[in-house]
């Protein structure tokens, strides 16, 4: 088994990843509700995996799909040591481009006797294509030279003390795959040692997966980004003319996929909360050519409910009610889709704590959508809390909103354990293990504003 089983420790609750929170329950009317426990153990699994294939959203306000596809095959032929990967257009998702890993099942790798020890997030990056950047590493045996062969190893456990020089046995050690040493111990650990830059780059991957990053293409054209992500913007279905907003924007994936189908007519407004995030937002929209008006706010406070706003929505917030054609709620979440996790150490505290603000969020994003209008839910997470059981509140609470279902539906159905009806289970979109899209744990649901 080279992957953990569950991310989480030992005595995690996993009630908090299939059960409601005790005041969602009491509004489910009394009704016994079982919790979703059947699908638990396949998607722990699943998250200490690494995805099948990565996913290139090409941005066709700068570039189209054959000229990207040609600079990703350029770039391994150039580069490859091995096979190169098999890339191609996703034949249901427009411009799309999806690099499929090399199998590795069954795949024996050789280890070297030099090897560096990377912490648990680092690994995660590296079993999705990354470099090793000279703050992951933690270890790294004495004596290896700049091209020397080494072998990875993640220490799960967080018990490696950073400038580690033997071959590391005190805790297990988890092998993630073989690199060649660009940056040596004296450039890594002590005084002088530098903060950035390729410390090993890496050869094979235990996940299979193709080492990739953006520089392999000019600033723009494209971005490496989950298929979820990109259908979540396809059911919000932008177009030009519209007035959208993007409610906790940053750092703009899903903002400048939203432009790019307004073909930059329209007006796009995106918010985010934090000022650091609000300035990487407008690099990104900068960088992808995409036209929108961004504000620094909290959302949950965006909406100006007196009857006479006057303001120009380009001027920014409060809005008046009912300004939008559509709405997109990419709510801040627990984050427990991420694949691979090799380990998660969140708090039961931290867990909880998003509802009540998704909540505050969704009601905002109900009031600023038109009748008519669209609005999209979504989350990178796993728990029914913040999903499904978002989903159900939102439907007892605003009897002016309505679920659909997207015309392009390639997620599985919600999980049970809340008071959605059958029909709404299959409406919503939740990606997990099931689903012949191998990505990460994601959720969205669509709603329309009735007339
Ligand atoms: C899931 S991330 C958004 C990712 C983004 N939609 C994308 O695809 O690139 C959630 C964002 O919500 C922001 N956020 C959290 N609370 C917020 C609030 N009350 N108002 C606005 N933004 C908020 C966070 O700063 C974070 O950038």
């Amino acid at each position: 088994m080279p992957y953990p089983e569950s991310p989480f420790i030992a005595n995690f609750n996993y009630n908090l990843i299939t059960g409601l929170l005790s005041d969602q329950s009491e509004e489910n009317d009394g009704k016994k509700i079982s919790n979703s426990n059947e699908n638990l153990g396949k998607t722990l699994n699943w998250l200490c995996s690494a995805p099948l294939s990565t996913s290139i959203r090409v941005n066709t306000l700068k570039s189209n799909n054959e000229d990207l596809m040609e600079l990703i095959r350029d770039h391994f032929k150039k580069n490859s040591i091995g096979n190169s990967p098999t890339i191609y257009l996703h034949p249901l998702i427009s411009n799309t481009i999806i690099i499929e890993n090399e199998p590795v099942d069954g795949k024996t790798f050789n280890t070297y006797e030099k090897e560096i020890i990377v912490d648990a997030q680092c690994a995660s990056a590296v079993l999705r294509g990354a470099h090793i950047y000279a703050p992951g590493v933690l270890g790294m045996v004495s004596g290896c030279q700049v091209n020397d062969n080494v072998s990875i190893y993640a220490d799960i456990w967080k018990k490696c003390k950073r400038g580690f020089h033997k071959v590391y046995n005190e805790s297990p050690k988890v092998f993630i795959g073989n690199g060649r040493v660009l940056l040596q111990r004296h450039q890594l650990f002590g005084e002088k040692a530098v903060t950035n830059g390729i410390a090993v780059e890496v050869k094979e991957i235990l996940s299979g997966c193709y080492p990739i990053g953006e520089d392999i293409f000019p600033a723009g054209y494209g971005l490496l980004q989950n298929l979820p992500s990109i259908l979540t913007i396809l059911a919000l279905s932008p177009a030009p003319g519209d007035t959208v907003i993007d409610m906790c924007a940053s750092p703009g994936n899903k903002t400048t996929h939203i432009a790019e189908l307004m073909k930059n007519e329209g007006i796009l407004v995106a918010i985010d909360k934090t000022p650091r995030k609000v300035e990487q937002l407008k690099r990104r929209c900068d960088e992808f050519g995409a036209k929108v008006s961004i504000f620094q706010a909290d959302s949950t406070k965006i909406l100006d409910l007196s009857s006479n706003n006057m303001r120009n929505v380009r001027e920014g917030p409060p809005f008046a009610s009912e300004t939008f054609d559509k709405v997109l709620l990419d709510a801040p979440c627990s984050v427990l889709g991420k694949r691979p996790q090799l380990i998660n150490r969140m708090s039961e505290n931290e867990i909880k704590s998003f509802v009540p603000l998704q909540r505050k969020l969704f009601e905002t994003a109900v009031q600023l959508l038109k009748p008519g209008g669209t609005l999209v839910y979504s989350t990178c997470t796993i728990t029914l809390a913040e999903n499904e059981g978002l989903v159900a509140w939102a439907l007892r609470k605003f009897s002016q909103i309505e679920l659909i279902k997207p015309s392009l539906s390639l997620g599985g159905n919600g999980w049970s354990g809340t008071s959605l009806t059958t029909e709404e289970i299959d409406s919503v979109q939740r990606f997990g293990p099931d689903q012949t899209i191998d990505s990460v744990g994601f959720f969205f649901a669509c709603f329309r504003k009735k007339i």
